[in-house]
């Protein structure tokens, strides 16, 4: 488990950070009171084990803010808790790269606190891609996002970043300069939208332009948010960049809850008739071959029983883990509720079908599930339609009657649909 420092001499604030941390967060909490006391943990405390330090400016020991650039040294990311701020202490504590500093008095502060810690452990996830001609503004802005931990993408030509975003659909915010020389700002952002929605990816333009349309004309052409260079400050700079991802992080979570099993994180059932429909009538139309197979695990009622259900769970999410693996990333695999699974293949002739699933079938029997130092291992009964029918659900059906026919005459076994007369 990583850990959080807090240093202030508040006895009252470090009881109540430490519990609403501990609550919400996977952290451990190390309080101190003081820079001297604070020192002498990190001097024998492995620096990788702390995730992030809360700190206040001014400490009994140390009134002047020096624990800020203790911690600047080692590189620890700090939230800086102070009651006056002032234009100076800002700049100064700015200076040091800190994650963000709190205004003490405020009612809201521990929750803000708890709402960055949470964001600096999800942020290693987001990549973002950042798109300026200046490789300055690429350092600096490159920089200020490695501080919350954001993974970061620099690219000095727009048209390299339209084609990075074709092949790989992973990056959640777009910062974009204006002024490029191989596209501008207003065309990239619409060449992004023709790939990606406005729930799938934001994109942030930025300017060093005096021009009050700029704003504007980047949020007609699909840009989320704006940002003028001059006046840039970082905790400005900072919120952005969190709501606009935040935005797309969510949209991620109900499209997943939507799509699959919260178990297994394979496509659940209703998922999956949504996308095979579609692949099935193409294959239909043009005689494709294609296979639609179940999958039950057999007699695990009993590994439930006898291990429970933590255990049991365990099992199922291995076994997904094996049949989304033993596929090709154009096939389908559901989860159907319970234990049993249902796979969808395109272009897989009978003997190949026969060749794949009695492979399937072993590496399953094969498998030693480790559950805490429990090591088990189960079965699996298949039935395989290769018939096509035009309706997916009578593909369906008749897979269930193979697999009726193999848990009947034993399990442990692939039960294929014998070949329709006259379809050799
Ligand atoms: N752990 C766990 N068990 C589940 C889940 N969903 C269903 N089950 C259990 O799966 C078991 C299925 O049992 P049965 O339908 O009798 O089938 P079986 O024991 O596998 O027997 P055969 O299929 O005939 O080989 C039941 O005990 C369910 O409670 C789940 O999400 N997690």
């Amino acid at each position: 488990m990583k850990n959080i420092l807090v240093v202030d001499d508040s006895k009252f604030f470090c009881a109540l950070i430490e519990k609403k941390i501990t609550e919400s967060l996977d952290y451990q909490v190390m309080s101190v009171g003081t820079y001297a006391s604070a020192e002498a943990l990190l001097d024998v405390l492995d620096i990788e084990q702390i995730d992030a330090c809360l700190v206040d400016f001014r400490l009994p020991d140390a009134p002047e803010g020096e624990i800020v650039q203790l911690l600047a040294k080692k590189r620890i990311p700090t939230i800086v808790l102070i009651s006056d701020i002032t234009a100076e202490i800002r700049n100064y504590i700015w200076k040091f790269r800190i994650v963000d500093y709190v205004i003490k008095s405020d009612n809201y502060v521990t929750e803000y606190i708890i709402e960055t810690l949470q964001r600096l452990q999800i942020n290693p996830s987001i990549k973002i891609a950042l798109a300026d001609d200046s490789k300055t503004s690429l350092r600096i802005m490159s920089t200020l996002l490695s501080v919350h931990k954001y993974q970061t993408l620099q690219f000095n030509d727009p048209l390299v970043l339209i084609e990075h975003l074709k092949q790989h659909r992973d990056i959640k915010l777009v910062i974009t300069d204006y002024d490029m020389p191989a596209m501008n700002g207003y065309d990239l952002t619409k060449n992004i939208r023709r790939l990606y929605s406005k729930q799938e990816l934001a994109i942030i333009g930025m300017s060093a332009r005096d021009d009050v349309l700029m704003s504007a004309n980047f949020l007609k052409y699909g840009a989320d948010d704006f940002i003028i260079k001059q006046s840039f400050l970082a905790e400005e700079f900072y919120l952005r960049v969190a709501v606009n991802t935040s935005r797309v992080i969510e949209y991620e979570k109900l499209t997943t809850a939507a799509t699959k099993d919260y178990l297994t994180g394979l496509n659940n059932r209703r998922h999956f008739y949504e996308l095979v429909e579609v692949m099935h009538s193409s294959a239909y139309r043009h005689s494709t071959p294609v296979a639609c197979a179940l999958v039950d695990i057999d007699h695990f009622k009993q590994v439930n029983d006898t291990y429970g259900h933590q255990v049991g769970d365990a099992v199922l999410t291995k076994i997904a883990q094996i049949l989304q693996s033993s596929v090709r990333k154009s096939d389908v695999v559901a989860r159907f509720g319970g234990e049993e699974f249902c796979m969808y293949m395109v272009g897989i002739n009978r003997e190949n079908s026969q060749i794949f699933f009695d492979k399937l079938l072993k590496r399953i029997e094969g498998t030693v599930i480790d559950v805490d130092g429990l090591e088990i291992s189960v079965t699996v009964s298949i039935g395989v339609n290769i018939n096509h029918h035009h309706v997916l659900d009578s593909m369906i059906e008749i897979a269930d009657k193979c697999l009726y026919d193999a848990k009947e005459t034993g399990r442990n076994k692939v039960v294929i649909t014998p070949e329709e007369p006259g379809k050799a």
